[in-house]
């Protein structure tokens, strides 16, 4: 199959557009879903056609469409969604329905007011049969008067936990018809007479999914960087208690718990960066393999972007959390920009996929990797997972003299994703033998799985970070990522200790040594701690925060910031008198009887 027209690379400018994206909860950004999940759709799953159509007024923003695929009733469950697309060969057009409340599209970014197009995913019917969700390109609005179209109720869900300058909606049809050809046809088709044509896999329409899946592990990485310069920056500002008494108030990055509640979120910010780094070029040359028929790829994609997205973005979520606590009472306000970075960030938990849920698709993976290792095969080359094949040490050799590339601490990552895998693969097949069908078995066996998956992730992270960090030349710059680099890993550690002491491959000793090495690095960071979170030249812009200005003029604009404030406008604000004044001098005039 020839090379598809790249009339855009939606993978070229990610870095920039996950910043996009993850500043729109802060500026809002009516084309968020239009660059990043509309636009993807477009380039996987148009035919050469339709993208010849399609793709040039995307890309010049000649319209802006959303991706409408979650309902009110359903976002995970893809099989049960409930907005029909029923083919009518008499006219050669689907006809979009919405049947039931619970059918209605809910939730898609930039939906209520600013799209007149959207991607709609639809349970295909044609000759009488149901083929799934397919997506669909169709017009919500008049391009010129901006009204919603005949038989199309659309409108923006109301105020959100966070990404209010985001226009989420919601979006209804009423037996709307669209031409055959507005569905994407690159993958599945159906033809004028009706017959459907089946994809070469059944999930490539999902694409756009695992496009904003692998992003979004970079945007995690933005996010813990971004929120550990403010809460670094700061930290070196506020004086606060002193720890030689009479030699006067310290910044407060010099207290070791304040090292430990930042320093961990900067470091998993680097490796999330990295892997996310590496999961946006796997994604890039799967979605090449597939324009040139290999879909070979897909799986492991599909279980890695899965995995990834889950872990990053509940660390991203508790790392913001302890940056903001580490601010005190100054990270509380809005001034801190600690507010809005979380609303938006924490987002990622739930959308493109329910982290439970993704958990769990990784760990269908690796259970199909545990079959063949319980079935003797050998492992296929594949280095995110071989490691599962191969039998590690029988101990934890973490506080051996050498160890070099920290080839000991990933084996205990690796040990730990062994052993959970294996185990909960064993439980399945024995719950199976004591007469539970598969599903139930796998439902009583979901919360070890999803362990198995996250000390999977971890090993990903890890070896990749390790990876990564050895490539370096710099000797200066090498040396400032390596303490971050042995910081990561042994707090890693220490995260999973009770998975490594519950084997007794690890002893309380070596758990000891892992906190001494964590130690050892929140020392070695310290002084450079100002330096590398500057290094990252985060504008004050994006920061959005008082307390993370680089000129750390903190107090003074504080104030300023406050003073800034409409309630500030005026000394007294006219409810006083009308209430609180009144009420009180009714208070004192009682007194006086
Ligand atoms: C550029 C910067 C951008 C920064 C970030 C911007 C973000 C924008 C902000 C917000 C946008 C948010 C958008 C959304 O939220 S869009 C809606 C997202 N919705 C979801 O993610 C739904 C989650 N549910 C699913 O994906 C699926 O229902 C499922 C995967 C949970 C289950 O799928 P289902 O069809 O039911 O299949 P099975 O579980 O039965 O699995 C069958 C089989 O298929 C494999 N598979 C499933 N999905 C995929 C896939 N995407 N790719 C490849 N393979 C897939 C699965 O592994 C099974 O295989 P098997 O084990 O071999 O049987
Ligand atoms: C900020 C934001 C932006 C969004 N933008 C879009 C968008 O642009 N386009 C779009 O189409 N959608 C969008 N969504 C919707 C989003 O994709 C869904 O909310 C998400 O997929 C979760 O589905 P749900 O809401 O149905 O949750 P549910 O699936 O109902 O989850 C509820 C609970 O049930 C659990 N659960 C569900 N199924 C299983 C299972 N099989 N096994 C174990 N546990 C399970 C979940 O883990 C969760 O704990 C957005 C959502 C948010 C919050």
């Amino acid at each position: 199959m020839e090379h598809a027209p790249k009339a855009i690379d939606v993978t070229n400018d990610v870095e920039m557009r996950t910043f996009n994206f993850f500043t729109m909860g802060i500026d809002g950004h009516p084309l968020g879903l239009h660059l990043d999940m509309a636009i993807p759709t477009i380039l996987n799953n148009a035919d050469e056609e339709q993208q010849k159509d399609w793709l040039p007024k995307a890309a010049n923003r000649e319209f802006i469409a959303t991706y409408a695929q979650t309902e009110m009733g359903h976002g995970t469950n893809l099989k049960k969604l409930e907005t029909t697309a029923t083919y009518d060969p008499k006219t050669q057009e689907f006809v979009l329905n919405s049947p039931t409340i619970t059918s209605t599209k809910w939730w898609p970014g930039n939906l209520g007011k600013s799209s007149n197009y959207a991607v709609v995913m639809a349970q295909l019917y044609t000759q009488g049969k149901c083929h799934g969700a397919h997506p669909f390109f169709v017009q919500l609005r008049d391009l010129n008067t901006h009204k919603p179209l005949k038989g199309i109720t659309v409108g923006d869900i109301g105020p959100k936990f966070g990404m209010n300058t985001v226009d989420n909606g919601f979006l209804q049809f009423d037996h709307v018809r669209t031409p055959r050809r507005s569905m994407f046809m690159k993958h599945a088709k159906v033809l004028p007479d009706g017959r459907y044509v089946p994809p070469v896999h059944d999930k490539l329409n999902y694409s756009a999914m695992v496009f904003i899946r692998a992003a979004i592990v970079s945007g995690m990485a933005y996010h813990l960087l971004v929120t550990s310069t403010i809460a670094v920056r700061y930290s070196a500002i506020r004086r606060q208690g002193e720890i030689t008494p009479g030699a006067g108030e310290v910044k407060v990055l010099d207290y070791q718990t304040q090292q430990h509640r930042i320093f961990p979120q900067l470091a998993r910010g680097l490796a999330f960066r990295l892997s996310g780094q590496y999961i946006m070029k796997l994604y890039t040359q799967t979605m090449d393999d597939i324009r040139n028929g290999d879909i070979s790829a897909v799986p492991d994609l599909h279980a890695l972007s899965c995995g990834l997205k889950a872990v990053t973005t509940h660390h991203a979520a508790l790392g913001l959390e302890q940056c903001r606590m580490a601010c005190g009472g100054h990270g509380y306000s809005q001034a801190s920009g600690f507010p809005l970075h979380y609303s938006v960030a924490v987002g990622a938990c739930t959308y493109e996929g329910e982290n439970m849920v993704m958990l769990l698709q990784t760990a269908r993976h690796l259970m199909k990797i545990a079959k063949a290792i319980r079935a003797g095969q050998s492992p296929k080359s594949n280095k995110i997972v071989d490691y599962l094949f191969h039998k590690g040490p029988p101990k934890c050799l973490i506080d051996q003299a050498y160890d070099t590339n920290y080839r000991n601490v990933l084996e205990s990552f690796e040990h730990l994703a062994r052993r959970q895998t294996l185990e909960v693969y064993d439980k399945l097949v024995q719950l199976q033998q004591q007469g539970r069908n598969y599903e139930q078995a796998w439902n009583d066996c979901a919360v070890e799985l999803c362990k198995a998956t996250r000390a999977h992730v971890r090993t990903f992270l890890a070896r990749t970070f390790v990876e990564e960090i050895d490539k370096i030349s710099d000797l200066s710059i090498k040396s400032v990522l390596q303490d971050l680099l042995q910081l990561y890993l042994y707090y890693e550690v220490t995260e999973c200790a009770t998975g490594l002491l519950e084997d007794g491959f690890m002893t309380g000793q070596q758990h000891k040594y892992a906190k001494k090495k964590i130690y050892e690095a929140l020392e070695k960071i310290r002084p450079n701690a100002v330096s590398i979170v500057d290094s990252f030249d985060f504008q004050d812009r994006e920061l959005h925060s008082v307390l993370g200005r680089r000129d750390g003029n903190v107090y003074e604009n504080l104030l300023k910031w406050a003073q800034s404030s409409p309630l500030n406008k005026t000394d007294v604000l006219p409810f006083h008198h009308k209430y609180l004044g009144k009420m009180m001098e009714e208070a004192r005039q009682r007194s006086k009887i």
